[in-house]
């Protein structure tokens, strides 16, 4: 499948009600499963990954594909190691080359039983659930903090608790923080100092709990404000003081004149001011979901950027380094890595690279379709192929681009 897309005013206006966090979702439902009294959650996102997690702790099947959902595949792991029963985790071709030997070796040293069935240190797992000790234990802080909020919020159901020891550089701190407050939320206390956490046992209380909107795709929302000069949009359910990490975008787009404010319907982004510095510095390492938003973005306003805090993208839907490279290259951007974690771009464009018209390939990752819609408002039409992967995290993208002024057309793949 490929769309069409295109948008040729400089305007954003009116209401988008971005998807809920699937981050957030993804962490109630499990609390939700491992608390004595199920809690009410509301507004449980529509996305594939959260679909997944539902019927996944449904128990419907003891066989359960997760399909692309990392925070599925990461928290079930360590879900069903202790839930009575055997059960396969699989998922798809990507998930079985996304590591996961870090977290399953640390189960394993709680009291786990968890085979590979296929690779070695990679999806399918067979778990045979039982009765797991907790502890003291140390983790590789450096690959994927999923691991880690996997085993906190398993940690208070442990006949020990856990005193958990990260080693390495921590990455992706802001999603550990957000499962230990919302463990909080749901009535379980936690201490983290240094690189140590400790959770004595302790029992999840039932409790009301509203899922946030995504501050991750209001990155894609706040790229297309950055670009036009007439903004005055609407976002609800999205707050200032979010437990997501990514709400940094707020002050990132502060440079490119996006305001925030607070109103009883959500949040108001407004456009009062342009990108008026010679070059974008960003570290990803609290935020790496916004990486793709913020190179494209570079790439349309011609603004040389330096990246670093990406050592995970490579682990991600895709190999996210690779193809930002492959991507921005059809638009005439040579992106360089010049040391692993890091991407550069010098804001010159090469004519032998360009590629007209834009034809964007999406490599099963939701996150490179978004990002690369709105070039669609510069070099139109662009083309996307496989333009549905946006379901992983938001499903109602394209109805929320035709909103945001985009016109959207499937065409055939000649
Ligand atoms: O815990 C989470 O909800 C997530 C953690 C991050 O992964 P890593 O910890 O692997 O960087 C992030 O990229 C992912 O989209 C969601
Ligand atoms: C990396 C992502 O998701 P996950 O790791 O949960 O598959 C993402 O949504 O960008």
């Amino acid at each position: 499948m490929r769309y069409k897309i295109e948008k040729k005013d400089n305007a954003l206006q009116g209401v988008i009600t971005l998807p809920a966090s699937k981050s957030i979702c993804n962490r109630a439902l499990i609390m939700n499963a491992l608390s004595p009294s199920p809690i009410q959650i509301e507004n449980i996102s529509e996305s594939d990954d959260s679909k997944v997690m539902l019927k996944a702790l449904s128990l419907d099947s003891n066989t359960i594909d997760i399909g692309h959902a990392g925070t599925a595949m990461r928290f079930l792991t360590a879900f069903f190691s202790q839930k009575e029963g055997e059960w396969i985790l699989t998922g798809s071709s990507r998930m079985k080359e996304r590591p996961i030997a870090v977290l399953v070796e640390a189960l394993k040293k709680m009291g786990a039983e968890i085979s590979y069935t296929e690779k070695e240190g990679y999806p399918p797992l067979k778990i045979k659930g039982k009765n797991l000790q907790g502890g003291a234990l140390s983790l590789d802080g450096s690959v994927s903090s999923q691991y880690i909020s996997a085993i906190l919020m398993l940690a208070p159901t442990l006949k020990d608790g856990i005193e958990l020891t990260l080693t390495n550089r921590v990455i992706s701190r802001s999603y550990i923080e957000l499962t230990l407050e919302m463990m909080k939320h749901f009535g379980v206390e936690s201490h983290f100092e240094e690189n140590k956490i400790t959770i004595t046992p302790q029992q999840y209380k039932a409790t009301e709990f509203l899922c946030e909107s995504d501050w991750t795709g209001a990155s894609y929302i706040y790229q297309i404000a950055a670009l036009c000069d007439n903004v005055d949009l609407t976002l609800p359910y999205l707050f200032k003081n979010s437990l997501q990490g990514d709400c940094a975008i707020i002050n990132w787009f502060e440079k490119f004149g996006i305001t925030t404010t607070e109103t009883d319907k959500g949040l108001q982004i407004k456009k009062t001011g342009q990108f008026t510095e010679d070059k974008l510095e960003l570290d990803f390492i609290l935020n790496p979901d916004v990486a793709q938003t913020m190179a494209v973005l570079c790439g349309i306003l011609k603004i040389p950027f330096h990246f670093s805090g990406l050592e995970t993208l490579k682990i991600k839907e895709t190999d996210r380094i690779h193809a930002l490279q492959v991507e921005c290259a059809k638009m005439g951007m040579k992106l360089i890595e010049p040391i692993e974690g890091s991407l550069s771009w010098d804001g010159t464009f090469d004519q032998s690279l360009k590629q007209e018209p834009n034809i964007f390939d999406t490599y099963k990752d939701h996150r490179m379709a978004m990002s690369y819609c709105a070039v669609g408002m510069f070099n139109h039409p662009i083309y996307i192929n496989e333009p549905m992967v946006v379901t992983k995290s938001y499903p109602r993208f394209w109805d929320d681009m035709k909103n945001a002024g985009f016109t959207i057309e499937e065409v055939k793949k000649n």
